[in-house]
């Protein structure tokens, strides 16, 4: 069977300015369907560069300069940028390391989440879609959702933002979801229980 994702000798290129040529050199990685994957390595080995190359969110600094990438049977590498919106949160969605820098900080977190179906066309009246958003909220194991829907980033906690993080990355039922270091900013206690929401 095809692999979920398929990594083949993955390089990718830093900018001829660094005191290192590759970011990521040689990787090679398969993701099978319902299968979790852990990549562990050093600060600087290349882990976010990595996943920044699946989603096809490189920095414009940054190049892949040899292997390829398959998600679910088609190249990645070689897909065009309107190719590679349209797989990004359907087909495969992140969760980034800081919700803080990852949040748009003027629009109610709500709304965030709202535009994601807008953005992938999914049909529903303005009050369907506030609906689905509320019923994410729950789903990551929200309070209060009518409130925290209408908050700013800034008015929730980092446990709550990242559970913003979670709902938004999985609204629209993505085959793959990486998870890039998710609870770095959070104490152990709220770690554990974003830790087991991603594994549900
Ligand atoms: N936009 C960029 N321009 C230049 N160098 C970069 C850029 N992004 C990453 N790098 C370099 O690529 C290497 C890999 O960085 P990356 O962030 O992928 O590591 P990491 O394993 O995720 O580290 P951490 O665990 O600290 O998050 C580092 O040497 C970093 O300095």
């Amino acid at each position: 069977m095809t692999a979920l994702l398929d990594i083949r000798d993955l390089d990718v290129a830093l900018p001829a300015v660094s005191d290192r040529r590759f970011a990521v050199r040689g990787a090679s990685l398969r993701v099978d369907r319902n299968e979790i994957v852990c990549v562990v390595g050093e600060s600087g080995s290349g882990k976010s560069t990595l996943a920044h190359a699946v989603m096809g969110l490189l920095s414009p600094a940054l190049k892949i300069s040899g292997g390829r990438i398959d998600l679910d049977g088609r190249s990645v590498t070689d897909a065009t940028p309107a190719d590679l919106r349209a797989m990004r949160g359907e087909k495969m969605s992140m969760i980034f390391q800081e919700p803080l820098t990852a949040l748009n900080p003027l629009m109610p977190v709500g709304k965030q989440i709202a535009e994601g179906f807008r953005a992938h066309n999914v049909k529903a009246s303005g009050a369907g879609i506030a609906g689905r958003v509320a019923d994410l909220l729950r789903q990551v194991g929200l309070p209060d959702v009518e409130r925290v829907a209408r908050s700013y980033p800034f008015e929730l906690s980092g446990g709550q933002r990242q559970r913003i993080m979670i709902a938004s990355a999985i609204s629209l039922k993505p085959r793959l979801l990486i998870a890039d270091e998710p609870t770095t900013a959070l104490d152990v206690t709220t770690q554990a229980q974003v830790l087991r929401l991603i594994v549900d």
